[in-house]
């Protein structure tokens, strides 16, 4: 949203002007904002109530997040350099409005502490009224809310500008917000959020599709390769698959309708001029039309082979077998894969493995290069209970049997029923995932079933198929779905019931051909007796039910976790040292599978090039996590540990294997423990006891947090 600014008196707050068509729709905005917190019963005196999440909770809430967080700190860093000693602040909230991170200026930070804006809190409209985070959220527009515009009093020292951030299928991700001193309003605050928040997308797009075909595109050829430039992505069979922010103000229609689209319907063109195009060296831009005849500049993009990120539309040029050509266009040293993207329609074929961790993992099956791994072989890295759950699945494959995953977060879920569409005979088509908890309960109605043009106020214009349409022929994913409001419940019932949709504010009911995956943490049965679920619902997507383990229960978690490193360094995979393994089979993973993942990515990195991970590598938040007593799952034994690699292990917990570790109740206790008793069996000759234990003088002094240049007060 565009926004003027008045100057005012130096000294009093500059506002947001009145007058423009864009300030007449920014106060339309607020005041409906206004009368839905109303409705909401918030009243504008009371003071914000500071509920922040549980220190572990937020831990949850930012591990879920961290992909979000790691894109959005680059770029809240140079944020943080535009209006550093402004009085302001930078905010990045999840998709439910939960403040993940915040920077600036600390005597800023002080005060919106005071408010609640600080990490944990929610600002979602529902819990804070109209400010610019929860009615971003909303609205799913950047958002000005200044001064005495938030519903709360308490707030209205507060000009702020947020922008929502989605993912290139449309998806909410979170909401990256400046904030400040009413009397600090700057009126290139808004463009600068909503800049950054474009950034943040489009490098998500960009690694979401690493290996697909790009289409960069502007009416002005010069705007190519700027921050305003389209993205439209398509998949090998020239369908779209997703686009940026900018694509779709261009084109003029929503992300549905956008993804409807082929390259064909889209462009005007086929993938053979485009492959053409892709062979020549040093082209121009193509001149090419979107669907209203307005002419626009495509600078098709490939890092990949393009024989196989463009196949079936159109005839194939001359040459353009699979495999012609694709040395001139395909990226250096790294695999390549066409690693299809969450939300994609795989085809079959396709590095099967690659495509269902396209959260993060690139898994080359194991050895040879020859036979790829199913879907749901990639998952069985040796643990009984997921070899069970992969047994029956399996065996319901094709059969039209709707399936319930249960699990805790993280334990790979989603994954898993990524696999099952890969597996089966819809692979080819879209494979759809909507998290019931993600979506404000209000939208996840026309969400999820579409609505008609003008259906409800804040509708888009065209109108929208909703998620289950989209996943006609191919497989619906409803993520959370312990999380689906109750009125929500009946309806999405009668779908599966019926097969068929009826958008809202339409009388046509649309008929749909879809396999239903459903999944969640909660204990869909409790939730049955306490009538939060309802029971026919639960009958009708539970055909199957299946459990994947914590990852504290399964008994793979060093094969899961080399695979995992493999799939983050191909080529120079790092060893896992045997003190952290035994670190990580002692931890209890809250954050499952996901927080491992996560642990080893941070590792690899800091590893570079070292052969072997060790404990100076891990992350410092899980190295204190790891000093917490709960985090360990039982007292230290040396029978419980495997047991340490042959030859010498730099890191002390293996080094000490044959010590008893006495009363520690965690790792962290149990290492000082055993670092104290060499200590003393030397009589506190440093240097002997590094020499017996095999660790640097250093790590000792690190490990009983000691000053070398200080004796230890507590041995003094
Ligand atoms: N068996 C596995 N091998 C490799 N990576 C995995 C495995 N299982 C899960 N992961 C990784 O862990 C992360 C979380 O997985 P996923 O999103 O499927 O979990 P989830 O149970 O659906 O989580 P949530 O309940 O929070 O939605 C992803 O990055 C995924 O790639």
């Amino acid at each position: 949203m565009q926004t003027r600014t008045t100057k005012e008196t130096p000294g009093k707050a500059l506002a947001p002007a009145t007058g423009s068509a864009g300030a007449d729709s920014r106060r339309a905005l607020i005041e409906e904002s206004h009368q839905r917190c109303a409705a909401l019963g918030l009243s504008r005196i009371e003071r914000p109530d500071y509920e922040p999440l549980m220190r572990s909770d937020l831990a949850i809430a930012r591990e879920r997040n961290r992909r979000l967080s790691d894109r959005a700190a680059p770029v809240m860093e140079m944020l943080l350099e535009q209006i550093v000693n402004t009085h302001s602040m930078i905010v990045l909230t999840d998709a439910q409005g939960t403040v993940l991170h915040t920077v600036g200026d600390d005597d800023f930070l002080e005060r919106a502490g005071k408010v609640a804006l600080a990490p944990g809190a929610n600002w979602a409209e529902h819990s804070k009224g109209t400010n610019a985070i929860g009615t971003a959220l909303f609205a799913e527009t950047p958002t000005l809310v200044h001064a005495s515009e938030h519903f709360m009093h308490a707030n209205s020292f507060l000009t702020c500008s947020a922008a929502p951030i989605f993912d290139p299928r449309g998806n909410m991700l979170g909401v990256l917000d400046v904030t400040g001193d009413h009397r600090s309003y700057h009126q290139h605050t808004m463009g600068l959020v909503r800049m950054s928040a474009r950034m943040i997308e489009n490098h998500w797009l960009t690694d979401d599709y690493t290996d697909r075909l790009r289409l960069h595109f502007h009416s002005r050829s010069e705007f190519i390769g700027t921050l305003l430039e389209g993205i439209v992505v398509v998949g090998p069979d020239g369908r779209v698959l997703g686009a940026n922010r900018s694509a779709l103000d261009q084109i003029g229609q929503s992300m549905a309708a956008v993804r409807n689209h082929s390259l064909t319907s889209l462009f005007g063109t086929s993938t053979a001029a485009v492959h053409d195009h892709l062979r020549s060296p040093l082209a121009l831009p193509m001149l090419l039309h979107l669907p209203d005849g307005r002419p626009v500049h495509v600078s098709p993009r490939a890092s990949g082979p393009v024989s196989v990120m463009l196949r079936g539309l159109g005839p194939a040029a001359p040459g353009a077998g699979p495999g012609a050509d694709d040395a001139a266009l395909a990226a250096p040293a790294a695999r390549r894969d066409a690693l299809p993207a969450p939300g994609d329609a795989v085809a079959p074929g396709l590095a099967a493995a690659a495509a269902i961790a396209a959260g993060g993992l690139r898994e080359p099956a194991e050895g040879a290069p020859a036979r790829r791994a199913s879907g749901l072989e990639f998952l069985q890295t040796g643990d009984p209970q997921v070899e069970a759950v992969v047994g029956k699945l399996r065996r319901v494959l094709n059969r039209d049997i709707p399936i319930l995953i249960l699990g805790e977060t993280g334990t790979g879920k989603e994954l898993l029923a990524r696999a099952i569409h890969q597996d089966s005979e819809r692979a080819k088509q879209a494979f759809v995932a909507v998290n019931c908890a993600s979506i404000p309960e209000t939208l996840i109605e026309a969400e999820l079933f579409g609505y008609e043009e003008g259906a409800f106020t804040g509708a888009k214009r065209k109108g929208s198929h909703g998620r289950i349409v989209q996943a006609n022929g191919g497989t619906l994913f409803l993520d959370e779905i312990g999380d689906m409001p109750g009125p929500l419940q009946a309806r999405l019932l009668r779908v599966l019931q019926e097969r068929s949709v009826t958008p809202l504010g339409s009388h046509k009911t649309i008929p749909v051909d879809i396999a239903v995956i459903g999944a969640t943490h909660r204990p869909l049965r409790e939730m049955i007796e306490r009538g939060q679920f309802r029971e026919d619902l639960y009958y009708r997507l539970n055909g199957l039910a299946v459990r994947l383990p914590a990852l504290r229960e399964r008994n793979d978690l060093p094969a899961l976790a080399r695979r995992i490193l493999r799939g983050e360094c191909p080529q120079h995979t790092p060893e896992i040292s045997p003190a952290v393994m035994t670190m990580f089979t002692r931890y209890r993973w809250p954050g499952n599978v996901r927080q491992l993942a996560n642990v080893l990515r941070t590792a690899a990195v800091m590893a570079a090039g070292e052969p072997q991970i060790t404990e100076a590598h891990l992350p410092d938040d899980f190295l204190d996590d790891l000093q917490r007593p709960a985090a360990a799952l039982a007292p230290l034994s040396a029978a419980a540990a495997p047991a340490p690699a042959a030859g010498r292990a730099d890191d002390t917990a293996a080094a000490g294997g044959a010590v008893v570790a006495g009363n520690a109740r965690t790792l962290q206790e149990a290492e000082i423990a055993m670092i104290q008793q060499v200590l003393d069996a030397c009589d506190g000759n440093i240097s002997e006891a590094s020499k017996r234990l095999g660790i640097s003088r250093n790590t000792i002094y690190r490990k009983l947090r000691w000053n070398p240049d200080r004796p230890d007060p507590a041995r003094a």
